[in-house]
């Protein structure tokens, strides 16, 4: 590898594979071609494996923007058993893959980062004063995610950031700034792959060379469960007993939620304390508001629904102008069941990256802390209203069903603002105008996510949808 003529030789075999990959975020449209914009050699191209780093642009037939993404290429001679699934093609006299599949390239990042090392534009960073983790092969994380992560005998996780976005990723810089206030919030952060977006040639030089962040090193939260996957054990426990309620049958989260509120918290303490707040006057809760309304525009183009109501909805998000000099600061930017990790000490929370398809400029902007709360209480709909979501898609589930689905997902939201006022000294629902506000954004939001990624799940923004616009009950 590593001549541009050897990386062009990939790029047929490229274009058909990337469409196959969970990370690869456009499979709503289709690939035109694939470019490399830059590389960088780990270890020698004649290494066993060898590795590279390399950035690529994507182009679409429907001729909108391009979408740039990271990738780390190992080649071998030959590849067997394990790493088969893994092959792109072959180049020359060697078989290139994702080089995440396989333990000895992991081994070797986990190496570097721990022994601080600089390979032409790449920097491996160990976090200063952190205990080095035990040097491993890694094995790559399977199920959902929108990035790729490998997990070290339980002791550490690394994730490679897909996008090839420019600048210090907020995952990453928010995992610094709380483990500098010694958060007990989140897995502590180990180490980092810094590296460079190279400038852009010929039609596309509009911009040098800008620092990038590669991958992020954290402790492994080892016997944890994820608080999705425990809210939806604590549903089907409800939903299966017809005729008791949230508070009468085994699995009830109440307990749960009210610490994840608890933990959501102190969260937001340690972020104004490390980043700083400020106190918005009035010009700045209206660009607020005008921000929300851009996002509900942008939904109504796409979506019909969203459309009809565009009025309406708007009336809604106007209430966040009640806010009274709108306390902002950083937030996680895209709260919910499934960033959050129960381990046997706590929760914790996880991928501070923001909402994916947002610019980094937008996702890195100082935000109410009731946008992380309303994300959550849209969380606990979700996962209230998840198993009847494929009935809805036909005929509507039993009424006695839906109610008691209502039910858990109040006594849970409320379990978490109570959770969440007694720690923050405020209770999220006495700004009620402006948590509403916060929750229809987000499910507008939701209802052009699920539209573009998972259809059959689109009855549970919807319904709130509805909800939100319609009715003025509290949280
Ligand atoms: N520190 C950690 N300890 C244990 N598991 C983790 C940790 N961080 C992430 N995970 C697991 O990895 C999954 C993906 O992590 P996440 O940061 O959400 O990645 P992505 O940005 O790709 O969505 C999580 O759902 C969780 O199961
Ligand atoms: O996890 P990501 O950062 O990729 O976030 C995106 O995907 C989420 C789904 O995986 C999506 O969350 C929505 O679905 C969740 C259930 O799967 C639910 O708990 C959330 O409340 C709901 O918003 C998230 O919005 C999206 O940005």
């Amino acid at each position: 590898m590593t001549t541009p003529l050897l990386l062009d030789a990939l790029l047929p075999a490229l274009t058909e594979w990337l469409p196959e990959q969970r990370w690869f975020a456009a499979k709503d449209r289709t690939v035109a071609a694939v470019r490399f914009v830059g590389h960088q050699e780990i270890t020698p191209a004649d290494a066993v494996p060898a590795v590279e780093h390399a950035v690529i642009a994507v182009s679409f037939t429907d001729g909108g923007p391009e979408e740039t993404f990271q990738m780390l290429l190992a080649t071998r001679p030959r590849v067997s058993g394990d790493l088969e699934h893994a092959v792109i093609g072959a180049v020359g006299d060697r078989m290139v893959y994702d080089g995440l599949a396989d333990g000895e390239v992991s081994r070797l990042l986990l190496s570097m980062i721990v022994s601080d090392t600089t390979v032409g534009t790449l920097r491996f960073v160990p976090e200063p004063g952190v205990e080095a983790p035990v040097v491993g092969p890694g094995r790559p994380l399977l199920g959902e995610q929108s990035n790729s992560s490998v997990i070290y005998g339980e002791r550490a996780i690394m994730k490679l950031f897909r996008r090839a976005t420019p600048g210090l990723n907020p995952d990453l810089e928010l995992h610094r700034a709380l483990g500098r206030e010694r958060s007990g919030e989140v897995a502590p952060l180990l180490g980092a792959i810094e590296g460079v977006l190279p400038a852009e040639e010929g039609e596309h030089a509009d911009r040098g060379p800008l620092p990038m962040t590669v991958a992020m090193l954290q402790s492994y939260a080892a016997n944890s469960a994820d608080g999705w996957s425990m809210a939806l054990t604590s549903v089907r426990d409800l939903l299966a007993e017809g005729d008791l309620r949230p508070d009468e049958v085994g699995g009830d989260f109440a307990g749960e939620a009210q610490r994840l509120g608890k933990t959501i918290a102190s969260v937001h303490i340690e972020l104004a304390r490390g980043l700083g707040s400020d106190r918005l006057g009035s010009d700045g809760v209206a660009a607020v508001a005008d921000w929300m309304l851009d996002r509900l525009d942008l939904a109504a183009a796409a979506v019909e629904v969203v459309a009809a109501q565009r009025d309406e909805i708007a009336r809604v998000l106007q209430g966040v102008r009640a806010a009274d000099g709108l306390l902002v600061q950083r937030v996680h930017g895209d709260l919910h069941l499934g960033q959050t990790l129960r381990t046997p000490r706590g929760w914790l929370a996880i991928d501070f990256e923001g909402e994916p398809s947002r610019p980094l400029h937008d996702r890195v902007r100082p935000d109410s802390p009731l946008r992380d709360v309303a994300a959550m209480l849209r969380s606990f709909d979700y996962a209230a209203f998840h198993q009847l979501a494929e009935w809805e898609t036909g005929a509507e589930a039993p009424a006695y069903l839906q109610r008691r689905a209502q039910e858990w997902a109040d006594r849970n939201r409320s379990a978490f603002c109570d959770g969440y006022a007694e720690i923050a000294g405020a209770d999220p629902r006495d700004q009620l105008d402006v948590l509403r506000a916060y929750e229809l954004d987000k499910a507008v939001y939701e209802v052009l996510y699920e539209t573009r990624n998972r259809p059959n799940w689109l009855a549970i923004p919807l319904r709130s949808m509805a909800r939100l616009v319609g009715d003025t009950a509290g949280a």
